[in-house]
């Protein structure tokens, strides 16, 4: 089964077009109900007044065709937007090509990034330089880091100030994820050493006063986890080849902060 993108295209008079925001509105409860729509998206064009665009991705052709249209949502739908049909300028389904990807915005627009949310690059030098105290002290991850470089809490605030949204200063001044991938090859770390890790820098966290919002503490946590289980496949004997890839760029994914309104 591929999912097909669905584009219908409407040109709707001036006088009619409150209506017919409002006639989709009630027509989109049907497709926030129907399994067989992944998401739709109504947009107003911009230039040419009475123009519409409606997207709605379906998780196959068949099922748009075959399994929502023969379904128990549909009449719902249908008579909601059905005084429309007739100003329907194009209805088709595509394909999406392997031409797809996202830009350089990691969130919506307005939202802080997640490296602005926990206090810039200041916050995450601290945050390193007493973590990696720490490591040098914890019986676990001395022996690891034993002849770790003096530079090595700033270089990591910079690695992390990049994942999190912040200048991409890691990838212009050393090297970017294939220096950092390759400077975890052949250590060997253990299933002991990277849960430490990830404990002691949750801890240091709360030591330094990172913010403690569940939003932010539930992505952070969950680049870490990602993270130091990258860091442990690329120190083990199967190690993936470090390719060219880019520094990751962590979003807020399913958890944006919470922000008042206005
Ligand atoms: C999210 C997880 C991790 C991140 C973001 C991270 C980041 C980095 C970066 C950026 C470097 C290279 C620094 C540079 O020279 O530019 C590095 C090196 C290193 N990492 Fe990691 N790392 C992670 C997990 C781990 C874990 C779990 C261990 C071991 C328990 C580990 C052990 C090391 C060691 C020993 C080095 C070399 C240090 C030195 O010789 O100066 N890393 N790491």
């Amino acid at each position: 089964m591929t999912a097909t993108v669905e584009y219908v295209r409407y040109r709707i008079a001036p006088d009619d077009q409150e209506a017919f925001e409002r006639a989709y509105a009630e027509a989109a409860e049907a497709l926030a109900a129907a399994p067989e729509c992944i998401d739709y998206e109504l947009s107003r064009c911009r230039e040419e007044a009475g123009r519409y665009v409606l997207r709605i991705r379906w998780t196959s052709v068949e099922d748009h065709l075959q399994g929502f249209r023969k379904g128990e949502h549909f009449p719902a739908f249908f008579s909601a937007i059905r005084p429309y049909v007739t100003a329907i300028e194009e209805m088709q389904h595509y394909v999406t090509t392997d031409v797809v990807g996202t830009g350089g915005a990691p969130d919506a627009p307005g939202t802080p990034t997640i490296h602005a949310w926990m206090g810039g690059d200041a916050a995450l030098d601290r945050l390193t330089e007493v973590f990696y105290g720490h490591v040098r002290k914890d019986p676990v991850l001395a022996p690891v880091f034993a002849g770790m470089d003096d530079e090595h809490p700033r270089h990591v605030a910079m690695w992390l100030a990049e994942v999190f949204g912040g200048p991409r200063a890691y990838t212009a001044e050393r090297g970017g994820h294939p220096h950092m991938a390759t400077r975890h090859l052949g250590r060997r770390i253990t299933e002991e050493q990277r849960r430490r890790w990830v404990d002691l820098l949750q801890d240091t966290a709360d030591e330094v006063g990172l913010p403690t919002d569940p939003e932010f503490r539930a992505v952070f946590l969950s680049y870490v986890e990602w993270g130091t289980r990258m860091a442990v496949l690329y120190s083990g004997e199967d190690a993936p080849p470090v390719d060219a890839a880019d520094v990751p760029r962590w979003t807020w994914g399913q958890t944006p902060p919470w922000q008042p309104n206005g």
